[in-house]
């Protein structure tokens, strides 16, 4: 794009923002914008090797702020490799990859990503938490809300939940339940004008305002969430201070015992990045000073509830039917994944979906009723009428020597991309039932075996073209 594209109320708010370095700001316009991609690191433990294979044949370079960030040029497609498919890494914008960074996720903490969709947060705060702890991971928009579930579910995380709720909505079933809230909030884009137009002719001084009033009351509810003595992590892609710098102040100077800890921009004519901006907030008070905590006791982490007892201890309806298909899933999972251990859970159900929903005590199905959650936790089994069908969510969090019959393919082998396009392989005679297709040490879906030829289960929605 060119400098001349920018509208001129845009320039303006610039000049007065950045004084003599606004030269420098707009000329930026005129570079082409950066491409990045961060490593997960739920899969770099089964195949570490991959890594440096990817970082040369892309040709990849490291981003300053994010260890497992790295650089591509706009000539590679790192997003249309079979290792973008098995969630080896995410695409991701740079500068976005400094937020999860700030916040500085743990393993084992309840951390809540309020604006999550399509996930770019989410699958940075769950390859930190290393599948330890609980993530709820939040849309508003369920067309939206359905991309991140499906990017949860590539990256193999296991301890999500992704809702699809207003923040109040949220707020209203999780008082002061969260360590750590990652709030990236919807805002005026201007960051995004390198890479999308259209953000352009969006762009009014009215929009900034409006978003600036819509980020006001997400932060209430952000605010109401947090435990004593969590922190929150705020940002935008956008440059005005009204939604960044201003907005903070006006947030602390309203809630006192909120504190600023780390304010962090990031500019495209400073560094190689779109732009961002990052704030770090901690509430005053002790982690345990009451409100309601996500916590599971540690005999509820290892193992899922007692048969016919509801998450919260009293007999439940339904519950018996989830315990009956968790233990169906169970006797399948001891013959066809002798090496699995099915993570810390409850086994929830949605239709003929069950459901490991992780978080342990007090996060209950319940909390959830009246929500549209488009994934309860980690998806273990499509259950028909007399037999299991393992889902594909249970494939990708899988490491394929987990699997009794596997077959690993090179990414190189027209295979993987028959595989990927839902195509039908053919297969060793011997081998029959439920096999994993793998990627180089990386999991890409189910087949079904039976005389030498493996039925593609890839969900169609997933099928590449
Ligand atoms: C900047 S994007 C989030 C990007 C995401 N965190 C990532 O890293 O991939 C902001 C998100 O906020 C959502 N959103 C829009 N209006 C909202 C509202 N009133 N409350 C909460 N979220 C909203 C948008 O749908 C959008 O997905």
């Amino acid at each position: 794009m060119s400098k001349q594209e920018l509208p001129a109320a845009f320039v303006r708010q610039m000049e007065s923002l950045l004084g003599s370095d606004t030269e420098a700001f707009l000329d930026s316009y005129e570079r082409p914008r950066t491409h990045g991609l961060r490593f997960n690191g739920l899969k770099l433990a089964d195949a570490p090797q991959l890594k440096e294979a990817v970082i040369r044949e892309f040709s990849l370079t490291p981003v300053p702020w994010c260890s497992t960030g790295y650089y591509y040029g706009e000539n590679v497609r790192p997003g249309k490799h079979p290792y973008h498919t098995a969630g080896l890494y995410y695409i991701q914008e740079p500068s976005a990859m400094s937020a999860v960074e700030l916040l500085d996720p743990q393993p084992g903490e309840t951390i809540l990503d309020l604006a999550a969709a399509p996930g770019g947060k989410s699958t940075h705060i769950s390859s930190k938490m290393k599948g330890e702890g609980l993530l709820v991971s939040n849309e508003i928009h369920p067309e939206r809300a359905k991309i991140l579930a499906e990017n949860i579910e590539r990256m193999g995380v296991t301890n999500a939940v992704v809702t699809s709720a207003a923040p109040d909505e949220l707020s209203r079933r999780f008082p002061q339940a969260f360590d750590r809230i990652m709030l990236d909030a919807p805002c005026s884009g201007e960051g995004m004008f390198r890479k999308d137009s259209g953000a352009i002719a969006e762009w009014t001084p009215q929009l900034v305002e409006l978003c600036a009033a819509r980020q006001w009351d997400i932060l209430q509810e952000a605010y109401a969430m947090l435990k004593p003595g969590g922190t929150m992590a705020y940002s935008t892609c956008t440059f005005n201070r009204s939604e960044n710098e201003d907005m903070m102040e006006r947030f602390t100077a309203h809630y006192a015992d909120m504190e600023i800890i780390a304010m962090k921009r990031l500019w495209p004519h400073r560094e190689a990045g779109e732009g961002h901006f990052v704030a770090l907030l901690q509430k005053r008070g002790e982690p345990s000073g009451g409100g309601q905590t996500l916590e599971a006791s540690p005999s509820e982490r290892q193992r899922p509830r007692r048969k016919g007892r509801s998450g919260n201890g009293k007999p439940g309806a339904g519950l018996q039917d989830a315990q009956s298909a968790l233990k169906a899933f169970q006797a399948w999972a001891d013959e066809e994944l002798p090496d699995f251990a099915l993570p810390a859970g409850t086994p929830i159900l949605f239709g003929e979906s069950l459901y490991l929903l992780p978080g342990g005590e007090l996060l209950q199905e319940q909390q959830l009723q009246g929500l549209k959650v488009p994934r309860a936790g980690l998806h273990l089994a499509h259950l028909k009428k007399n037999r299991i069908e393992p889902a594909h969510a249970l494939a990708m969090a899988l490491s394929p020597q987990q699997a009794a019959k596997r077959i690993t393919l090179a990414a190189e082998d027209p295979q993987v991309s028959a595989y990927l396009r839902g195509e039908t392989l053919q297969v060793d005679a011997s081998l029959k039932g439920w096999v994993l297709a793998a990627v180089d040490g990386l999991p890409l879906g189910w087949g079904k075996a039976s005389g030498g030829q493996l039925k593609n289960h890839l969900p169609k929605g997933l099928r590449q073209h």
